[in-house]
């Protein structure tokens, strides 16, 4: 059989790159005829991830403007951004296209045509919708899918009552410019007071005055951000809501139970809600979860519940040491391994527990649930 037409639209950028990674890593490219897509560099020569052709060339890039370029594919994978999906998204539908639609912007994802992708989670809300017809599929928001594969087995058995998230969000989140501006950020702190924190006989109390005096300072880098992170935290992600969420909060229940096919009209949602903050890690996500379980169960039986959800989670056990060393995003960054540790029960009841979970936020936050619903869509047409 043929193989199938993919089109690539976004591959050279953060969550991009990450996916041509993964792919080559698993050897994708051996099971598609790609074409990658531009929206600034049409006609350059396209990269040669797929490596199908003996002088190494690999043509050129394609205008992602380009309806008719476009509707030569079976399949988009798309890490291009929302505004990309609006401006293509609907005139490609309108021309009678009826291929598969991969998208990692939020766009979408609420869309009642679409799916939520997440495999591990959903897989079988995405086999039937591909059986059903359904043609769009949008990887969830970050840090709803790695709470989802953090805690997937208490979801799966219907044991969670509701969920408060409280994220500590990296950088990587708002993209690549952020990402550098976060370092620079840790640099011009230590270049302002370098020379007192080199001095032993320097107060701390000084050296702690001279970098609070430096980040509020216009010196300080902060065009991206807008306010400082390093050495300090933002306590808002997104837009604001009148709900008096912000959107990243508000995504957490919305997102979850339609990628758990809770349906909101049937209005049995399970109420997930909590503060969305940015703090100074790189590409991993942190979270840590108050949970309202509908009953009473040891810990070991949540952990066990947690652990043979999926292959990627990992319980950590709750010892200083281990959590320490384990349950960090220093540890977890450009892995897919997903640690979930400090579970335990609260003073608040038998019922109520906590737990933490790390992922990292370009990984199954952003372009392994893509790549995943590639090799889905393709294990059926093979
Ligand atoms: N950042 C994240 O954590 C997440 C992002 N997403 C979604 O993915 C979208 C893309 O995010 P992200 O990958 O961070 O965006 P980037 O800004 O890294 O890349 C987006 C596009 O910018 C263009 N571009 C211009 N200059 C450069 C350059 N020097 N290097 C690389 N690309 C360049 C490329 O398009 P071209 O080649 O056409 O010029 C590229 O595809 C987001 O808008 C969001 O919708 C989803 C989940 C998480
Ligand atoms: N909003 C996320 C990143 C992201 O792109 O989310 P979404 O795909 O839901 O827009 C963050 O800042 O960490």
């Amino acid at each position: 059989m043929a193989q199938q037409k993919v089109g690539l639209v976004g591959w050279r950028g953060m969550v991009g790159s990450v996916l041509m990674q993964r792919m080559q890593e698993e050897d994708d490219f051996a099971h598609i005829e790609p074409t990658f897509f531009t929206t600034s560099q049409k006609g350059s020569a396209a990269p040669n991830f797929a490596n199908k052709t003996d002088n190494g060339e690999a043509g050129v890039l394609e205008d992602a403007y380009d309806i008719d370029a476009l509707s030569q594919q079976d399949i988009i994978i798309t890490c291009q951004g929302g505004d990309y999906t609006k401006a293509v998204y609907e005139d490609l539908r309108a021309t009678g296209w009826n291929g598969y639609w991969i998208d990692a912007a939020s766009t979408l994802r609420m869309n009642d045509d679409a799916i939520i992708v997440l495999d591990p989670v959903n897989n079988s809300e995405i086999s039937t919708g591909i059986e059903k017809g359904v043609r769009t599929f949008v990887g969830g928001n970050c840090t709803v899918s790695l709470m989802l594969l953090a805690l997937g087995g208490l979801f799966e058995k219907d044991l969670v009552e509701w969920a408060s998230p409280m994220t500590y969000q990296a950088a990587s989140g708002s993209g690549a410019k952020h990402m550098r501006e976060l370092i620079s950020q840790m640099g011009a702190i230590f270049d302002n007071v370098k020379t007192s924190v080199e001095d032993p006989a320097k107060a701390i109390l000084d050296i702690d005055h001279q970098v609070a005096e430096f980040i509020r300072s216009e010196d300080y880098p902060s065009e991206q951000f807008g306010v400082p992170l390093a050495g300090s935290l933002i306590p808002y992600i997104d837009s604001q809501l009148p709900s008096g969420q912000s959107r990243e909060e508000w995504k957490a229940q919305a997102e979850a139970n339609k990628i758990l096919g809770v349906s909101s009209a049937q209005k049995k949602e399970i109420p997930i809600d909590g503060i969305c903050v940015r703090v100074g890690a790189m590409r991993s996500h942190s979270q840590a979860i108050t949970i309202k379980l509908k009953k009473d169960l040891p810990v070991e039986e949540i952990e066990a519940i947690l652990a043979a959800h999926n292959e990627w989670v990992k319980v950590i056990p709750n010892d200083r040491d281990i959590t320490m060393q384990e349950l960090t995003p220093a540890k977890v960054t450009g892995t897919l391994t997903i640690p979930v540790g400090r579970i335990r029960k609260l003073n608040m009841g038998p019922e109520y527990i906590s737990a933490f979970t790390v992922g990292d936020q370009l990984l199954w936050g952003a372009a392994e649930p893509l790549r995943r619903m590639l090799r889905i869509l393709l294990s059926k047409s093979e």
